[in-house]
């Protein structure tokens, strides 16, 4: 299980290849070993900066990749997952071969006796966040970005959307806005009733673009940038009419098959949204534009390792003509959101400026529309969701959403 999370964290950090691929590419093992292995793995990509203060003076040069890879693992055990001290040092020193033992023994067992102080002398705050995400987000945030970096400390509560009439899963929390909330380390599939279809998971700030849109039984409804569904699944629950426009192949499958899971239907184009000619306009287009995901760094640790400050410039470019499809496609009078689970200010409240130069006008969210959550509406009316908001929840991803109408 241990080799599994070295596995993963390696993936991560050395190949760039995101975590949940990494995952699926793990040889077979027990649900619960690959679960372990998420979780250790995750604790440290979100603890690294801090682990690695935490080794530096105890390290007289640099170690080999596999010793420093173990010693990561047996100081996140240690310090983050409360394994007990003799497991994880064992543990860990069984990951290196016979000549590195003797050096991850000595390593963690300091750890195991002076770490805990150590840690907590850190800034961990600063050290467990990117440079250049700390950056934007303190000019974005102001001191918040402290608070924003202590909520990505913690794993994500399991947060599902439910089908209309469907019971609240036991040990479930209704939140304001209509979430299910379960506590973090809740396994999807472990929930009785999983297998009966009446849920699907999905963050409380990622629920709110689909209710801001508001379908209506029997509206012409486009939902951009579709897979895996969540949104999609919101839509076509209301009974909305939904075209499902998602250009990867493989994704798109996805998005079917959980469809098919909840017993839903939707139209589904599998074509690049921005070469795409619908017969007839929309009246309502939900945008979920592909984007750097760094409101989603509670359930995806991985996310700083693989993105970089020029992906973001990247990514508003290539939200652009997105836009530009969806005004296109909508009727006159018909509403639009645009939503990315992005912290980045250039991804949300940086194209509102552009939507308004293709002629659209802004449609402002009114508190009674966010139930329990005013403060996550802006001056405009529109939505910014931190991970650090909502705090007496547990808080809620990154997300913004602005709403738009095509003037009549
Ligand atoms: C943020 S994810 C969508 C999540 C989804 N809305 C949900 O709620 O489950 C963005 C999606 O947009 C898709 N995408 C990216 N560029 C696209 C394009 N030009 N046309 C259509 N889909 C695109 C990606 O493949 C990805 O599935």
């Amino acid at each position: 299980m241990r080799q599994g999370a070295a596995a993963l964290i390696e993936a991560v950090l050395e190949r760039r290849r995101p975590l949940e691929e990494a995952l699926d590419a793990l040889p077979a093992m027990e649900a619960r070993d690959r679960a372990a292995a998420h979780r250790i793995a995750s604790a440290v990509l979100r603890r690294l900066g801090s682990i690695d203060a935490v080794l530096e003076p105890l390290l007289r040069r640099e170690p080999p990749d596999i010793a420093r890879a173990a010693m990561r693992i047996g100081v996140a055990e240690l310090l983050v997952l409360g394994t007990p001290a003799h497991a994880a040092v064992s543990a860990a020193v069984a990951l290196v071969p016979q000549p590195l033992r003797g050096l991850v023994n000595a390593v963690l067992r300091r750890v195991a006796a002076e770490g805990a102080e150590a840690i907590e002398a850190l800034d961990g705050e600063r050290l467990d966040t990117p440079g250049w995400l700390w950056g934007s987000w303190h000019a974005a945030y102001g001191p918040a970005v402290r608070a924003i970096a202590r909520a990505h400390r913690l794993p994500a509560p399991l947060d599902l959307s439910l089908l209309p009439g469907a019971a609240v899963p036991e040990g479930g929390v209704l939140l304001p806005t209509g979430t299910v909330r379960l506590p973090a380390g809740t396994r999807f599939t472990d929930l009785a009733g999983a297998g009966e279809a009446r849920f699907w998971a999905q963050d409380a700030a990622a629920a709110l673009p689909a209710r801001l849109l508001a379908a209506r039984a029997g509206e012409r409804v486009a939902d951009i940038g579709a897979a895996p569904g969540g949104k999609t699944a919101q839509l076509a629950s209301a009974g909305a009419r939904v075209t499902s426009v998602e250009k990867d192949a493989r994704r798109a499958e996805r998005l079917q098959a959980n469809l098919a899971r909840l017993g839903l239907e939707a139209e589904i184009a599998v074509t690049d949204a921005t070469a795409w000619r619908p017969a007839e306009p929309f009246d309502a287009i939900l945008l979920d534009a592909p984007c750097s995901a760094t409101g989603t760094m509670r359930r995806h640790p991985d996310v700083p390792f693989l993105k970089r400050p020029t992906d973001v410039a990247s990514l508003v470019a290539l939200q652009r003509p997105l836009i530009q499809a969806a005004a296109a496609a909508l009727r006159p009078g018909g509403r639009l959101v645009f939503a990315t689970c992005s912290l980045q200010p250039e991804e949300g409240e940086g194209q509102v400026g552009f939507a308004a130069s293709l002629g659209l006008r802004p449609d402002p969210v009114t508190p009674d529309e966010l139930p329990g959550l005013a403060e996550a509406l802006t001056p405009e009316g529109h939505v910014r969701t931190r991970p650090d908001l909502w705090a007496e929840h547990g808080g809620l991803d990154g997300f913004f959403v602005a709403r738009f109408r095509k003037p009549e």
